[in-house]
């Protein structure tokens, strides 16, 4: 196991964004799916230990990292770490190489393999012809992408992307669900996404949590699977008791009814399913 919660809590002053969570993660690729202020990214920041659970337990490379005295234990999972953050902050004025060579110093890595290890995790987010190119030249997407290159210097046994392929093109999407298919080979990959077609296109596992709780969780062919069980016309499994759309800012896949890939219907009954469970 390389990553497990149990009884995860963690508030947000009075919002609880994750509620007695437990899971667990193994080598593969996971996709975090759920509507807007779900717990997704209070989850990978848990995961991430850059902030502390209110309450339950965190193992994280076979060593418990939650609690406040867990220090030591922190700072030698964090080597091992790779972390893209939902909004990740770089220094305009580095270069892609000066700013992923800091990463790879900030983790702690051998002197003599970050020269190679820098480019090599460069050249695998396709920039390799800008890695001495200042990081403030770059379009949004390349930025990105440094980001994903800084996350991966290390080769991390742990991987989390906090919605990675937000202001990729199409092309670079498709190349980035192949990158994260290989890395998911020998690492854990928890990659939280809107987009449900990365999740078919690069996860092998599915978890999708709802007002911090986890209203899914199964192989992405499980999903796909209950996709099909859906009646296109409306009245399929796991259709709210109202039969109606639900009330969501979001504006996901749920809230656009029947219809969409098996996939996107699989998603919207595992989470009407949920709702109906928990009375939502
Ligand atoms: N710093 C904060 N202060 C107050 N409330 C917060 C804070 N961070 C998150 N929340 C609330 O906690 C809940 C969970 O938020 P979180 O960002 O984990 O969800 P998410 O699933 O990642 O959402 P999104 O898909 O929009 O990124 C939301 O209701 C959010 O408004």
């Amino acid at each position: 196991m390389t990553a497990e919660v149990a009884g995860l809590t963690v508030r947000h002053r009075k919002k609880t964004a994750l509620d007695s969570v437990d899971l667990d993660f193994t080598p593969g690729v996971h996709g975090l799916l759920g509507p807007n202020g779900a717990g997704k990214t209070s989850l990978i920041r848990v995961l991430a230990t850059v902030s502390a659970p209110d309450a339950g337990r965190v193992e994280l490379l076979g060593s418990e990292v939650g609690r406040p005295s867990d220090h030591r234990e922190r700072a030698a999972v964090r080597r091992r770490l790779g972390y893209l953050p939902q909004e990740f902050g770089y220094y305009p004025g580095f270069t892609v190489r000066e700013f992923v060579g800091y990463v790879a110093w900030l983790k702690e890595m051998d002197g003599d393999r970050v020269e190679a290890a820098v480019e090599r995790a460069v050249a695998r987010v396709g920039l390799g012809d800008r890695i001495d190119a200042k990081v403030k030249t770059l379009s949004g997407g390349m930025v990105r992408r440094v980001g994903i290159a800084q996350a991966i210097v290390n080769e991390p046994a742990l991987l989390l992307l906090d919605e990675p392929t937000a202001g990729l093109d199409p092309e670079q999407r498709v190349e980035f669900r192949a990158l994260l298919r290989e890395l998911g080979r020998s690492s854990t990959v928890i990659v939280s996404t809107h987009l449900v077609e990365d999740v078919a296109a690069a996860c092998t596992e599915v978890t999708l949590i709802e007002a911090g709780r986890v209203a899914y969780r199964g192989t992405t062919a499980d999903l796909v699977e209950l996709g099909g069980t859906v009646d296109e016309g409306g009245g399929g499994a796991g259709q709210t008791s109202t039969g109606g759309t639900v009330d969501e800012a979001d504006g996901g896949p749920a809230e656009r009814g029947p219809g969409g890939n098996p996939i996107e219907r699989g998603y919207t009954a595992a989470l009407r399913a949920h709702r109906t469970a928990v009375g939502a």
